[in-house]
């Protein structure tokens, strides 16, 4: 709210405050005119208001009446309109400090977060951010200092018994105000928790839309969404019952009130100590007393709600980073790009280590593939190089650099990923290629698709370029999402690549095109290659084996072969598996050449 680079701002709120008070000494004399004006027209004025002569003409007051409502209504909406700037701007920061902190969780928080929850408590959070700015800033002290002029003018025109009456009123109002709103604070808990509970359900399961199709599970979806939403529905309701109790005894309280003091009034204008213009102003006064003290419930009542809905989002903002920069940290200088690992232990959860003490090195510019086993913790050497998580125990080294002492930004600057699964942005195919170089020329973004070769397929596409991919690029096949990274890595150009095999298995065309892609990219590049399909590194400069967590062979393929370890067991699997398939594809190459070969199959029905 007094954000220090910002004047601007801050004289906005300057202004804001001082109109702010300016309309609020406007609206305690607009009783007083009423009552000038009544007791003109009643013609039986005791004592001769404090105006000039020509305004005691009664409809010179009744114009002035109004006349000054309208300049209070003025000075109001011109504070608003010049604090709505000030708030805006508080609220933009907070939510883009939030987003910039969810983008420094680690990938341990995200991989448990639940994004429709996530989204709905940043809603919510920022809406209440809004609310209280604008209460506590607009109304609070604004009020009460109405509130002590209202009984000030009451204590020093009519006497203490006027004022005692008001105060019992008004305590009564505050404490019934705060008790049940505090009450109220439960439901509303209860209605924020249901409200991100369904939203995350919905979102989950609209993510997984295809898996609901798989196993026709929409009537199970809809009634867990319906469920929580059940929930929803019944605090919400109580929400809104709850208001109207509130609001029916603030009524009440007020009501009794009122009636006391006109009474007093109505009596001391029956026995002549008092005009029917004193009469109407009492009214008038008390009226005008009765919005500052419902703004006050209801300040209240929306400050307590505002602080509920926020509570999670500060919670999220608490929750610590397990990744950070050093105090210290330099930016990381590749020099040549080779990268060192040195008995380096980690384990996502302590209980179950998953590397235990890897070393190995990666000359640069030379291709080390890892191989082995699914779940031995190959992809673990990728995020743990790209630093998404910190070792436990030994050092990962880039030209000697310690990963852990040099800044991330320039850690991810040298290095190049291209993932297992690749997943896009809901937007165009040029928007996804230049995201690994957003200031690339079009004819860069070109370049970079041809050299991925997937340029032809896109001039192909009705849209060209500017195809758009669909939730998460499922719009694109494997083959294709996957080129489309290629090309973004090849454009960010790293010295060090990490190329993550996709483990779903491509055709042998697609494969062989990726393949030489790949090749492309990773020449003259210190290049790790997880490789799921051993033919594909077959030239790699060294092939470690890892189980379990450790180095379990390493050396060039030829020489592994010739171990008739771990790798050769592995090979020969593929290789059969491999020849089985191309056995399958020769028999479908003949069968569209002609020769029938359905007829032979057993499927066929005896007879035809
Ligand atoms: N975020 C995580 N939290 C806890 N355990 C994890 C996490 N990520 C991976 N693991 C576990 O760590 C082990 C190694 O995973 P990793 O992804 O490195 O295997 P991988 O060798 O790449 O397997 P694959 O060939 O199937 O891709 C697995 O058993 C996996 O269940």
């Amino acid at each position: 709210m007094w954000p220090p680079d910002r004047p601007d701002l801050k004289m906005r709120l300057v202004w804001a405050t001082v109109l702010l008070f300016v309309a609020k000494a406007v609206l305690v004399l607009v009783p007083y005119f009423f009552k000038w004006a009544t007791d003109a027209l009643a013609g039986d004025a005791t004592t001769r208001p404090p105006l000039p002569d020509f305004l005691l003409v009664p409809v010179m007051l009744v114009i002035a009446y109004n006349a000054l409502r309208i300049i209070q209504l003025g000075f109001n909406q011109l504070r608003d309109a010049l604090f709505a700037r000030v708030g805006q701007h508080a609220v933009r920061q907070l939510a883009y400090r939030t987003f910039v902190h969810m983008h420094e969780l680690s990938l341990r928080f995200h991989l448990e977060r639940r994004t429709g929850g996530l989204s709905r408590i940043i809603e919510r959070g920022t809406k209440g951010i809004e609310t209280i700015v604008r209460y506590t800033m607009l109304a609070m002290a604004p009020t009460v200092l109405e509130f002590a002029l209202t009984a000030g003018i009451f204590a020093f025109a009519y006497g203490w018994t006027y004022v005692a009456v008001i105060a019992v009123t008004v305590w009564l109002y505050v404490w019934f105000t705060v008790k049940v709103s505090d009450w109220r604070i439960g439901i509303r808990r209860e209605m924020n928790d249901s409200d991100t509970e369904a939203n995350t359900k919905a979102i989950d399961s609209l993510l997984n839309y295809e898996t609901v199709k798989y196993f026709n599970n929409e009537k199970m979806e809809a009634e867990r969404f319906d469920r929580s939403m059940a929930r929803y529905e019944k605090a919400a309701t109580m929400t809104w019952v709850s208001i109207g109790w509130l609001n029916f005894g603030q009524g009440v309280i007020f009501g009794g009130g009122m009636t006391a003091i006109m009474v007093l009034s109505a009596r001391e204008v029956m026995a002549g100590t008092q005009t029917v213009g004193d009469f109407v102003f009492v009214n008038a006064m008390l009226m005008q007393l009765a919005q500052p003290l419902n703004f006050i419930g209801m300040i209240y009542r929306e400050i307590r709600q505002g602080l509920t809905d926020i509570e999670k989002m500060f919670d999220l903002l608490a929750v610590r980073r397990e990744v950070f920069d050093r105090p210290d940290a330099v930016p990381l200088e590749v020099t040549s790009g080779r990268v060192e690992f040195r008995d380096v232990r980690f384990a996502y959860d302590p209980e179950r280590p998953i590397l235990k003490g890897v070393s190995f090195e990666v000359p640069a510019g030379k291709t080390v593939a890892i191989v082995g086993p699914s779940g031995a913790g190959k992809s673990t050497i990728s995020r743990l190089l790209f630093r998404f998580y910190d070792v436990q125990s030994g050092n990962i080294l880039i030209d000697g650099q310690e990963i852990g002492a040099v800044t991330q930004d320039s850690l991810r600057a040298a290095i190049g990923m291209v993932p297992q699964d690749t997943v896009l942005f809901n937007d165009t195919i040029a928007y996804n290629i230049r995201y690994g170089r957003v200031d690339a020329a079009p004819e860069e973004v070109r370049q970079a698709a041809d050299l991925a070769q997937i340029g032809a397929f896109i001039q192909r596409l009705p849209d060209g370029y500017d195809t758009t991919v669909g939730e998460r690029g499922l719009k694109l096949s494997g083959g294709e999402k996957q080129r489309v990274a290629i090309a973004r890595t090849i454009l960010k150009a790293p010295p060090i690549l990490i190329l993550d095999e996709a483990t779903s298995a491509l055709d042998s065309h697609t494969e062989r095109e990726i393949q030489s892609a790949l090749d492309l990219v990773s020449k003259g590049r210190t290049t790790i290659v997880i490789a799921h399909r051993l033919s594909t590194i077959v030239s790699a400069d060294e092939i470690i084996v890892l189980k379990d967590g450790q180095i379990a062979e390493r050396g060039r393929h030829a020489a592994l072969l010739a171990e008739r370890g771990l790798y050769a067991s592995m090979w020969n699997r593929q290789r059969e598996a491999s020849e089985a398939e191309e056995r399958l594809r020769i028999a479908r190459e003949e069968d569209e050449e002609g020769v029938i070969v359905r007829r032979r199959t057993p499927e066929v029905a005896p007879g035809e």
